[in-house]
């Protein structure tokens, strides 16, 4: 790298043409024009979801269920379900599209009463945020749910998804649990489910391991 020669022009980048190359029921790819920070034009192919609605930034939500019990370990509320763009199973978050006129929060209810049957309380909301920004603008906010799993109604839960199979992971142990399933079965993990697992492990786990907490 250097520091030499005439300083680069700086401009803002920003989007030129949005052109669309295919469309699905589901799915669409377009070709985006777009100036880039060095004032360059340039191109990028860009997946989007044709499903997304008016007066929402999220595509969808993803639910981060806790479902507390008496005498029990509070436990992650998984969901896994065969794929068919991973063509595997996968070990995910509950989670879903949000429908018209709908609130992040009552479309995260919603799908984790019929994904799980568990009804939750909702306890915390995130920004919209991105899933896989080099590919695609699809975006999600993820809801943090309490499950009150004494109540009658969550102590034997329908749920209304006949082939998603509901999981049930101790919180204290949930990095571990999941490398026991992944080493067990043919299974892909979520990126955000992995990640929350071992931001809880650091959380939890690493500071007693720190000499001075040991004493
Ligand atoms: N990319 C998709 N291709 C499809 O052929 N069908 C799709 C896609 N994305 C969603 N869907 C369909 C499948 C379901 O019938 C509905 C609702 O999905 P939802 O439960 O809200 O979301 P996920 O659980 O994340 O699939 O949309």
């Amino acid at each position: 790298m250097s520091n030499s020669g005439e300083p680069k022009a700086v401009t803002t980048p920003h989007i030129v043409k949005e052109e669309l190359i295919a469309a699905g029921k589901w799915v669409k790819l377009e070709k985006t024009t777009y100036v880039d920070p060095a004032g360059n034009t340039r191109t990028w192919e860009t997946a989007k979801r044709t499903t997304r609605q008016t007066n929402t930034q999220a595509d969808g939500v993803g639910i981060i269920a806790l479902l507390k019990r008496t005498l029990h370990k509070d436990c992650v509320v998984m969901v896994k379900q065969f794929r068919p763009p991973m063509g595997c199973y996968t070990l995910e978050f509950p989670a879903g599209l949000i429908d018209e006129g709908e609130s992040a929060e009552a479309a995260a209810l919603r799908e984790l009463k019929e994904e799980t049957g568990y009804k939750g309380e909702v306890v915390g909301v995130t920004p919209v945020t991105c899933l896989d920004p080099g590919l695609s603008n699809c975006t999600t906010q993820i809801i943090m749910v309490n499950i009150n799993g004494d109540e009658m109604e969550n102590i034997n839960p329908t749920q209304q998804l006949e082939f998603v199979e509901v999981i049930l992971l101790p919180l204290d142990e949930f990095q571990t649990k999941i490398d026991q399933l992944l080493k067990k079965e043919k299974i892909v993990v979520d990126s955000k489910v992995y990640i929350f697992a071992m931001g809880m492990a650091q959380a939890f786990f690493k500071p007693r391991e720190l000499p001075i907490l040991k004493q």
